[in-house]
This record gives C-alpha cells, structure tokens and sequence, in this order.
C-alpha cells in the first residue's frame, strides 16, 4: 500500500510463548512482511532480541535481561521504530495475539474486551506456561495502542470441531462436566495451516483430502484432520498429553501422579514443574534440543539415543492411532521447528510403516529448504510432506479479516 492509501493494513502478531515472543509486522494489502524476531529466555539474565527488518537494513541482536513479557513487547516496539515502523504508525490497523487456551467459548478469532480477557484470566490454571505470557503482551500492547483493535487468535479453536467421542475423556460425567474437563487441543492455528497447504501442495482443495499432522517444536502435537475438519489431536486439557515434548512427557499412568504424591512425598505443584518442565527429552537426557541429542548420538551416547527412541516410537504410536482414526490417509506432514529441520526424526517415525503406505525417501528428506515439499518416493501410497508452518501469518490473516468485517 502507499502512504496516500487511507486503509490501514497493517498487522503485528504477538506470539508469546512461556519464555519467548516470536513476532511479525505484515502489510496484509501487499501481502508483504515487514520485520520479524524473537525475543528469547526472557525472565533470565541472558535474554536475547534478534530483529530482522525485511524492508532492508541488517538483523540486529540485543542481549541482556528482559524481566518479562511487558518489557519484551517495548524492547520490540523500540527495534520496530528504528525502522520507520513504530507501534505508532497510523497504517497499524490491528494487533493480532496467539492465545493458547480459549476453553470451549471461543472457536473464531475474536475482539478483545474485558470479558474475553477475563475468560483468557480464567483458563490459566489450563495453561498455566501460556496463557499468563499472552495476557502480559495483550495488555502491554493495550497501553501502546489503546485505540487499536486487539485480536485473540486461539490455539484451540481448530479443535472445537472434533466429535464427542475424541473430545470426551472417560471419567465420571458429571466431575467432568462441572469443571469443564475434556481434549481441547493446541496449536490449532498451526494444524489449520499446515493441513491447508499439504493439500495446496497435493494440488487438491482441503475438503477433499485426509491428512496426519505432526507438529514437532518444543512443545509437540498430533492430529488428525479429515476433509479440512480437525477429529482428533493429541493435547488434551491442558498442552502437557500427547507427544514427547522438549521438556513435556506426554502420555502418562495418571496413577503416576499419585504415587508420586503418596510414595514420594511430592506437592502438586513440584509434581507439576516435573512433569512440564523436567520431563520429556530433557528429563530423560538432559537435552531438549535436537541438534543436540543428535549430536550426541553420533558420538556414540547411549542415553541420547534412548530419549530418541522413545521420542520416536511416542510419534510412531500417534500415527497408528490416526491413521486408523481417518480410516484413510492421503498425506503426514510434519512441521514446526524440530519436524521441518531433523530429517532422522521423520525417516525414524515412517521406518517400518510400508505396509500402511507410509515411506521416506532419503534423498528428498535430506533436502533443506523453506518451501513445502513431498518426501515420500512416488510409489508411496500415502504421500508424506515437510509443511513448514507459519503461525504469524495465520494470525494475521484472521486477524486481518476480522477486523475488515467490521465485527
Ligand atoms: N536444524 C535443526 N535440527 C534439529 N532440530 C532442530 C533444528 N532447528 C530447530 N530444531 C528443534 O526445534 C525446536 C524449536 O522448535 P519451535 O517450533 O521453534 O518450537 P517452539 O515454537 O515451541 O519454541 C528446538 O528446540 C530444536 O529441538
Ligand atoms: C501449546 C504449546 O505447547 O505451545 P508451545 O509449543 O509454543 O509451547
Ligand atoms: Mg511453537
């Protein structure tokens, strides 16, 4: 757009993790991005800013502690102005937020006012690493810009589509019901996203095809996604379920937490700090990176490559399960930080799936690129893809659309 154009277009995304703020600036009339960074291990001393202006100019990096989430959006805010590109800016026309948890309220991105934060206030107990993170960047980015539209965009809300019979656990109805117990699901914004684009890249429309996601970060989900329509993923309640995460387990015997409490003598809440962030790759070997745990694998460690068998089969196990869930699979994407770079975690996780249809081809998998791409060879039944997500856009494009429709 030009400076004369009197609609702003204009959106920054907010995607506030438990110690990072990933963020974008787009310009949704040109469909161009105008900066991106990160803003990492905030609440330590080493925190660290990488600001990439994409209208020209280096990447810059700041380090030095940034105390918490409110402090990270103005250091943003400041690299934004250096560029001409300031949260003052009149082409700003809203401000688009990741929140991870919504409940079962919201399913569509949605304004923000006092009642929705307060249900987004609510649900910390669900997402207790996430949803404090989101409500600190809303409410910065409120005093910043307090005549713009603020827009939550909900990790939950693809899920909201997924049928009783997977959303329900099997507990006592009535418990389960009074405190709202069930799957919700996260990372929804990414599961839309890369479902879609696997189908683009099939050449199909989404209506038409089945696909297995498997978004692989830090923390990692599956699901499985039928005709465009999520049916079921693997974060339940709260984002601990599921998968072997960085520091998550995943699935457990809940009786683990009881006999942790009753035979070890542990709090709830010590109980909790092991189990979300003492837990899954780097509980089981002191690494949750894995260039890392890779790495040692080649030098012959023992306990990294036992953390990634066990990372592995998990992955496996959850491709079974939605494999037989759909019935038929047309594509496995994987995506996310550790899917869309660790090439022996995908040629791992389809190792021995032929039967299914499911294959790797070794040459393509190494490939290293930033685009979609197929992986699987051309027999392959089922065709298995790197679908690099990109949650920011997502945001943006739904924060984009909400607020043209004036709702
Ligand atoms: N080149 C790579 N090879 C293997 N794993 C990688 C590579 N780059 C990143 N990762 C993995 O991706 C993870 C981060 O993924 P990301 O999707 O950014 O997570 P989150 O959004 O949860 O912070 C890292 O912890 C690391 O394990
Ligand atoms: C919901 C969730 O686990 O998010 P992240 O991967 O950003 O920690
Ligand atoms: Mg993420």
């Amino acid at each position: 757009m030009t400076s004369t154009d009197p609609t702003p277009s204009r959106v920054l995304v907010l995607n506030s993790g438990s110690s990072s703020v990933k963020y974008q600036l787009l310009d949704m009339a040109g469909s161009t991005r105008l900066a991106s960074g990160l803003v990492e291990r905030i609440g330590e001393e080493t925190s660290r800013l990488v600001h990439t202006p994409l209208t020209g100019g280096d990447k810059r990096e700041l380090t030095g502690p940034i105390a918490d989430h409110g402090a990270a959006l103005k250091a943003v805010s400041e690299e934004l102005a250096k560029d001409g590109l300031g949260l003052d800016s009149p082409e700003l026309a809203a401000i688009g937020h990741r929140v991870v948890h919504g409940g079962l309220k919201f399913s569509a991105p949605t304004v923000i006012t006092e009642e929705v934060m307060a249900e987004i206030e609510r649900l910390v107990p669900v997402a207790p690493l996430h949803n404090p993170a989101n409500i600190t960047g809303i409410r910065t980015a409120q005093a910043l810009r307090p005549d713009l539209p603020q827009v939550a965009v909900f990790d939950t809300a693809f899920h909201t589509t997924m049928p009783e019979h997977a959303a329900r656990y099997a507990i006592d109805v009535e418990t389960a019901d009074a405190h709202r117990i069930r799957r919700y699901g996260f990372h929804g914004t990414s599961h839309a996203y890369v479902s879609r684009e696997t189908a683009k890249l099939l050449g199909k429309d989404p209506s038409e095809v089945n696909v297995i996601v498997l978004h692989l970060g830090n923390g990692a989900s599956a699901s499985a996604v039928r005709g465009g329509v999520c049916v079921d993923t693997s974060m339940g309640l709260t984002p601990l379920e599921g998968l072997v995460m960085g520091t998550r387990s995943g699935d457990i015997d809940p009786a683990v937490t009881f006999h942790l409490e009753r035979v070890a003598g542990m709090s709830t809440d010590e109980i909790d700090v092991l189990l979300n962030k003492k837990s899954g790759l780097v509980g089981l070997c002191g690494d949750n990176d894995m260039r890392e745990i890779r790495r040692r694998i080649d030098a012959g460690d023992q306990r990294a490559a036992l953390a990634f068998d066990i990372y592995i089969h998990r992955l496996k196990k959850y491709i079974g399960a939605y494999y037989a869930v759909l019935g038929k699979v047309d594509a496995v994407a994987f995506t996310a930080g550790v899917g869309e770079n660790a090439a022996p975690v995908r040629e791992a996780a389809v190792l021995g799936l032929e039967e299914l249809g499911l294959a790797v081809d070794g040459e393509l998998n190494a490939v290293r690129s930033d685009a979609p791409r197929l992986i699987s060879p051309e027999y392959a039944r089922v065709a298995v893809a790197v679908v690099p997500t990109d949650e920011e856009l997502e945001i943006a494009t739904q924060t984009y659309a909400l607020v043209r429709s004036g709702t």
